[in-house]
């Protein structure tokens, strides 16, 4: 664990480009990194786990989490309500811990109001047609539903300046080592500029 806070890392992008499969492979290596575990009021999808994939929740539910304010960001996506708990990403950044959040475009934007020290990364797919090779290959969704994700997909895709770094996955363990290189060069930048804002603080007289 570190002195200094965690840092909180934003992975989004459209549905189907690989953020859970990224995420995961990435976890793999480094142990160390949290996984903010999101509520949902979707139905759970064959072998998901309650409290391991999502929280899966009732609308009611969601909405007075809404109403009393324990909820970092929150969208209604194809449906649906997500939204990230927020003790559990303060009390994890405060313990040193870096935390991410798996999460789509529109709760991304909330995130980087309240929380600009963030760093914002968009998965993007290897083209369209992938994307939706990939959607419809994974078997989740039925078609409708898949249609409305490739719908939302593009006005996803057109935010994508919003974000700080750009990851092609084209194949996960590269986009695994894009995604370390981030956290790494992250950590340098932090270190250097508390490092420096010490300096300049010994050699000021008050
Ligand atoms: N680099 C890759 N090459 C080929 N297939 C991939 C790659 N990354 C992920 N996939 C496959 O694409 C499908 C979608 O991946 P995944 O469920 O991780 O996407 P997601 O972005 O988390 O989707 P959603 O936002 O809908 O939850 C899965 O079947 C996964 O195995
Ligand atoms: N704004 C939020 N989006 C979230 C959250 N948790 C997951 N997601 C995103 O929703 C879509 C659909 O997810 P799926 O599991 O039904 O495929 C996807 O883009 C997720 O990343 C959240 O807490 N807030």
């Amino acid at each position: 664990m570190r002195d200094e806070k965690g840092i909180l890392f934003i992975l989004s992008g459209p549905s189907g480009v690989g953020k859970g499969t990224v995420r995961k492979a990435l976890f793999d290596q480094d142990p160390d990194l949290a996984y903010s575990i999101s509520v949902t009021t979707r139905d759970p999808r064959e072998g998901e786990e309650d409290g391991v994939d999502y929280f899966f929740k009732t609308k009611e539910d969601v909405q007075q989490m809404i109403e009393r304010n324990e909820l970092i960001e929150y969208a209604e996506y194809v449906g649906n309500y997500y939204g990230t708990p927020k003790a559990y990403v303060e009390q994890t950044l405060e313990q040193g811990r870096d935390v991410f959040l798996e999460i789509e475009v529109q709760g991304a934007l909330q995130v980087k109001e309240n929380f600009p020290e963030g760093v914002f990364i968009f998965l993007f797919p290897p083209s369209l047609e992938e994307l939706k090779n990939r959607i419809i290959t994974r078997g989740t969704e039925d078609e409708g539903v898949v249609r409305n994700r490739l719908s939302e997909a593009k006005k996803e895709i057109e935010m994508m300046d919003a974000y700080d770094y750009v990851v092609v996955n084209d194949d996960v363990h590269a986009a695994v080592r894009r995604i370390e290189s981030i956290v790494e060069s992250e950590h340098l930048k932090r270190e250097r500029i508390a490092s420096q804002y010490k300096k300049a603080l010994g050699s000021v007289d008050l």
